[in-house]
């Protein structure tokens, strides 16, 4: 099967965010298309204020869109309510830069992981915490370590955690917003590699969201660039890198890569 042949499994159509401040309307997103093919990852880069959480945010479903409309499996986020919108949500999560923000703190770390099994009715209370003890297993948090609070755990650890947590309930699209930004270089490598066996082993589709270019390089099949809300090239990974036709992105990759002859 080709890559382009593979199955839609969320199309950003044509969306806007435009967000009302006190100093006037905020243009955040500005008509972006994209889709995102099961079991591909897009690499979404552009710098800061490029509108790029908003519109992890906006895939997500977490905030409604201005225009435009977001389609998961082909059913229209805006259009869908109640027990479907909620079924529909199990199937989409978010791992976010800062790990301790997304999990509970008075909570332990199994107790972390069982919370949304518990949240969707999933396994009885015995079953879900072995399911637990499984999930923080595949992330590299040992049984033993189980038991422990949030802050008894450096940030790597943390964000493994989240991301045990964020699996629990077999998304089908992991949307990571920076989500090693936060820690350190050594432990984003291994995080980096834990998100990368994950999505190869689950068939999990992945948006990736970094100013890390070099971790895109090698996470993503394609990459959008965007720059003042709006995607201005966007490609397989290799075209992008290698003959980006955008000045913006001729400029953006222009100050990482060393100039070779
Ligand atoms: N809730 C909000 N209210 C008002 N403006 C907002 C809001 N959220 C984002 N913005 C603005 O929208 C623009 C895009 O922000 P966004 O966080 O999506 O960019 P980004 O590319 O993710 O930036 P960064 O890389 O720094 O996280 C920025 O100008 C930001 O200030």
């Amino acid at each position: 099967m080709s890559d382009s042949s593979r199955h839609v499994l969320v199309h950003a159509d044509d969306v806007t965010k435009t967000f009302s401040t006190p100093a006037g309307d905020v243009q955040a997103v500005r008509g972006v298309t994209l889709s995102v093919r099961r079991g591909e990852t897009v690499g979404v880069v552009g710098e800061s204020g490029s509108g790029k959480s908003t519109l992890a945010r906006l895939i997500m479903g977490l905030q409604p869109c201005t225009s435009g409309r977001v389609l998961f499996d082909d059913q229209d986020l805006s259009t869908v309510k109640g027990g479907d919108l909620r079924r529909l949500r199990r199937r989409m999560q978010m791992v976010f830069q800062n790990p301790f923000g997304s999990l509970l703190p008075h909570y332990s770390a199994v107790a972390n992981v069982i919370e949304p099994l518990r949240l969707h009715g999933i396994g009885s209370k015995s079953s879900r915490r072995a399911r637990a003890i499984e999930l923080l297993d595949t992330v590299g948090v040992s049984e033993h370590f189980a038991d422990l609070y949030p802050t008894q755990f450096s940030g790597g650890q943390q964000q493994r955690i989240a991301i045990a947590r964020t699996l629990a309930l077999e998304p089908e699209l992991l949307v990571c917003d920076e989500p090693t930004s936060s820690l350190d270089v050594s432990i984003q490598a291994q995080i980096l590699a834990l998100l990368a066996e994950l999505q190869q082993r689950l068939g999990l589709s992945c948006v990736f969201i970094s100013h890390n270019l070099a971790v895109v390089q090698r996470l993503a099949d394609r990459v959008a660039v965007m720059s003042h809300g709006k995607v201005v090239e966007e490609g397989p990974t290799a075209q992008i890198f290698d003959a980006p036709q955008d000045p913006y992105t001729q400029q953006l990759l222009s100050a990482v890569l060393p100039v070779t002859a």
